[in-house]
């Protein structure tokens, strides 16, 4: 299946730390450099904490979690990184630290982040955000729906995002839009959209990732709401590329959804499943992920994690944010310019999906944009 459009909302690209939500501070006393939150520079974490945070996480079997042992299997790998998050959550939760104590941002953290994705290409953190700030972003995106802001989310559209464009509930049924978060229905969201650039800006920077270190780019904020009723998104990848080359990569590299559902419980579905890199079809799944809110998942978008939204009985809330790795995403813009007869081709093959879907879900999709000149225009 092709992806979605990949260049969809990523207009504001300034590759500077600020973007990020990140401000290099050097203290006084000890000279020593360290990241802080550009926007809210009392989230630096306090000290004390971190050694505390540290000290428990080094006491704990799965101690130094990014580095990897002689041989050592990646599922064990990826099991010890994720076993040592828990334990730094673990330890704020116990402790309960401060909302400016973000414990997902201490070294030993972003380390094992980094080792996680790495081993499995999807890495789980819950309490991202203080839950009141999960709960109010939560309450402004029902306030958008209601506004009218969201749109039923599209599908296809090409390489370069302005080929042939359709909708078709049975396949994708959610509600989408795409913001900056400088929008005035917000007041909580930015903040999440800049801890969650933060959060890739540390990991690209602490070298947390090797994958990661090549990001330059963030999308605009995809707000979806699927509405319940067994609203779902079959198993696609967010870039059908399967090694940073060929034509049909968009250059998204990393995927990170952050979830809004309070009270969810097993009888609601909309979980996420995971399967194994390039498994097109196969029943078994690596990883089936509950929408809880507070929760963000990192997944890299490429070939190594097909996935699908389960149908969802109820509401589900996510906001989505796609990095863009510079070089695929160069290669794939100039492709979409160079290769513009060859739109003719992709198109066909878009005709073709929707045939496909049309057989298996019924319905009849919707054509909402027909491709066409768009990508002489764009490439002047
Ligand atoms: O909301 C989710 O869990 C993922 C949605 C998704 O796969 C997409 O929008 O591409
Ligand atoms: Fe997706």
């Amino acid at each position: 299946m092709l992806p979605p459009s990949p260049l969809e909302g990523d207009q504001e690209m300034a590759d500077e730390h600020a973007a990020w939500g990140l401000a290099l501070v050097r203290h006084a006393a000890t000279g020593r450099t360290e990241w802080a939150f550009a926007a809210d520079r009392r989230a630096v974490l306090p000290t004390a904490a971190r050694l505390r945070a540290s000290r428990a996480a080094r006491r704990a079997p799965p101690s130094d979690a990014s580095a990897a042992e002689p041989g050592e299997r990646s599922e064990a790998r990826a099991a010890r990184a994720q076993a040592a998050l828990d334990v730094m959550h673990g330890v704020w939760l116990k402790l309960g630290m401060p909302d400016s104590y973000i414990w997902w941002a201490a070294d030993e953290a972003i380390a094992s982040i980094g080792a996680a994705l790495d081993a499995r290409f999807h890495v789980v953190l819950d309490d991202f955000l203080p839950r009141a700030m999960t709960a109010a972003i939560a309450d402004e995106v029902a306030a958008a729906r209601a506004a009218g802001l969201l749109a039923p989310g599209a599908l296809a559209g090409g390489r370069n995002g302005t080929n042939l464009t359709y909708m078709h509930a049975g396949v994708r049924g959610d509600e989408v839009g795409w913001f900056d978060g400088d929008e005035p229905c917000w007041r909580a969201l930015p903040t999440c959209l800049s801890r969650v650039r933060a959060l890739v800006g540390l990991l690209r920077e602490a070298g947390g990732s090797q994958h990661v270190r090549g990001v330059g780019q963030f999308s605009r904020a995809m707000v979806a709401c699927y509405p319940g009723d067994g609203a779902r998104y079959v198993r696609h990848c967010d870039n059908a590329c399967d090694a940073g080359e060929g034509e049909r990569c968009n250059g998204r590299r990393l995927t990170a959804v952050f979830y809004l559902n309070r009270g969810w419980r097993p009888a609601d579905g909309g979980e996420l499943r995971i399967f194994s890199p390039g498994d097109a079809h196969g029943d078994a799944h690596v990883a089936q992920i509950a929408p809880l809110a507070g929760r963000l998942l990192l997944f890299f978008s490429d070939h190594r994690c097909p996935h699908e939204v389960l149908p969802t009985a109820v509401m589900r809330y996510a906001v989505t944010t796609w990095f863009f790795d510079d070089a695929e995403y160069a290669r794939a813009r100039a492709g979409g310019c160079a290769a513009a007869e060859g739109d003719a081709s992709e198109r066909q093959k878009i005709d073709c999906e929707i045939a496909k879907f049309e057989r298996q879900f019924g319905a009849r999709a919707q054509v909402v944009r027909g491709g066409g000149d768009e990508c002489e225009r764009e490439c002047g």
